[in-house]
């Protein structure tokens, strides 16, 4: 069904390929530059591939360096303001939430680029935008969490006292 539907578009529209090279394709290209395609060996080979991809990821996506730096700043920031175990959880959590969104959101646009071959399809575009909408979702859950786990100590930072601000250095003692 999906091959009908791609070999009808490729031969209704020849020339039309979509936008030059996508970010995901220099990725693929960069990833599989020399090497032949082969199974994973041993466990430090599988373990090598996959370090590779996070840092294949890391130096290609502009917005996962973006998560990155942000986790950094919010790293510091609890640092500074003396996040205790259970916050650090959610902080945590929160992190990793927007950043495997940015994964899941890349592996999408590489697979969808590599059955569509650049030609443009409106379900690689739905696909995309869907996946592009995940990340966003997982990035207001992520800024929401960090809100609420933030604010007490921000607010009582600046000296701002509320009963939820007492409530939480009453706690941390
Ligand atoms: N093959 C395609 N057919 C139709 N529309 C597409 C196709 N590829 C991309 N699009 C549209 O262009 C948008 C951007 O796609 P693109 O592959 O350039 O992602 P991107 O901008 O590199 O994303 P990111 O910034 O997350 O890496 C998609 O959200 C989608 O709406």
């Amino acid at each position: 069904m999906t091959t009908d539907l791609h070999d009808k578009h490729d031969t209704e529209n020849e020339s039309e390929t979509f936008h030059p090279k996508s970010t995901v394709e220099k990725l693929a290209e960069r990833h599989n530059a020399k090497e032949p395609s082969s199974r994973n060996s041993n466990f430090f080979i599988s373990l090598y591939h996959a370090l590779r991809g996070i840092f294949l990821i890391v130096i290609r996506e502009r917005n996962m360096r973006f998560h990155l730096g942000f986790a950094f700043f919010v790293l510091v920031m609890g640092l500074y303001l003396g996040l205790n175990r259970s916050e650090w959880l959610w902080v945590v959590i929160a992190v990793f939430l927007a950043v495997y969104g940015e994964f899941l959101n890349t592996v999408v646009e590489a697979v969808v680029d590599l059955v569509v071959e650049r030609h443009y399809h409106p379900l690689a575009g739905l696909v995309k935008d869907v996946a592009a909408g995940m990340v966003l979702v997982a990035v207001g859950a992520e800024l929401i969490i960090l809100a609420l786990i933030f604010q007490p100590h921000v607010w009582h930072y600046f000296g701002i006292e509320t009963n939820f601000s007492r409530f939480i250095h009453r706690l941390k003692g």
